[in-house]
């Protein structure tokens, strides 16, 4: 599925987030979007993920404008994984599972042996087969982050809009997400803090500074020791790994202009 910003703007009254957004997602592309905290990354995803109405131009998915679409419709779509979601819950792993499944039942309607076989497979994806029956209130930090995602999984979307899917992730955890999200065929937006991990799994990276897109492309274009000093003011050295992908050394946080700070 394609998705598209056109001239999209979204804010709160007397304050403007994000800002005159163009971004194309070709269906079955997987795009990074990285920035500092603050730069509007989660609220770009919100929207696009038709969770916030945009405040000027539109978000199309398939060429569609999504804003008179029911949630439900919505969710049949694109899953959405919000940052750190700390669902409160009495309900088991494969109940909140179960959640994903929403979309495609009627209200009254118990989930069938389809909607377990989906959801099951989906946990057995993130590794949390063996945690299905476990109450959600016992789970750490990472395994709620993964079944977040297998929720999202279950949905059987076209697209996942994920938003710092990785950050309570354990390093393994961490690649098996990234290869399992990059390589599911489905359009993903993927909102991430590691630039390293982002060049190595993204098709492009969308660099966003105070709600606005100042880069798009490909890593090698994105990632550059002046990008990095001028967006994150950081200085860095970036080259390509033994392995071709792109690495990113931190040398040190500095002040717009390099000017070095305490460490
Ligand atoms: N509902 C809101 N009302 C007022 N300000 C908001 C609202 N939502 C977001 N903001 C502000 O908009 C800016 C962008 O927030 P957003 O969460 O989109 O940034 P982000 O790039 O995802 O940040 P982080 O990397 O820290 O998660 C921040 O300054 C935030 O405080």
């Amino acid at each position: 599925m394609r998705i598209e910003a056109r001239g999209m703007s979204w804010g709160v009254p007397g304050k403007t987030i994000v800002r005159d957004v163009d971004l194309v997602v070709e269906a079955g592309e997987t795009v990074g979007m990285i920035g500092p905290n603050g730069s509007g990354k989660s609220s770009l995803l919100r929207c696009l993920a038709g969770l916030r109405a945009p405040t000027a131009g539109v978000v199309r998915y398939d060429g569609a404008d999504i804003a008179t679409w029911q949630a439900r419709t919505r969710a049949r779509h694109a899953a959405f994984v919000e940052q750190s979601a700390e669902t409160e819950s009495d309900l088991c792993v494969a109940e909140v599972a179960m959640l994903g499944r929403t979309a495609f039942r009627s209200r009254w309607r118990a989930p069938d042996a389809t909607d377990r076989a989906i959801v099951m497979a989906a946990l057995e994806r993130l590794d949390l087969g063996p945690l299905a029956d476990r109450p959600w209130k016992q789970l750490s930090g990472g395994e709620r982050q993964r079944a977040h995602l297998a929720r999202a999984l279950a949905q059987r979307p076209w697209a996942l809009l994920l938003d710092e899917p990785t950050n309570h992730l354990d390093v393994r955890h961490q690649l098996e997400l990234m290869d399992l999200v990059a390589g599911t065929g489905q359009t993903v937006v993927i909102v991430l803090h590691d630039l390293t991990l982002a060049a190595r799994y993204c098709d492009r990276l969308v660099l966003m500074r105070d709600g606005t897109i100042v880069a798009d492309g490909p890593a090698e274009d994105v990632l550059t020791a002046s990008s990095l000093r001028e967006v994150f003011e950081v200085d860095a050295e970036i080259s390509p790994d033994q392995d071709g992908y792109l690495s990113v050394r931190y040398r040190g946080a500095s002040r717009k202009g390099n000017e070095q700070v305490t460490r």
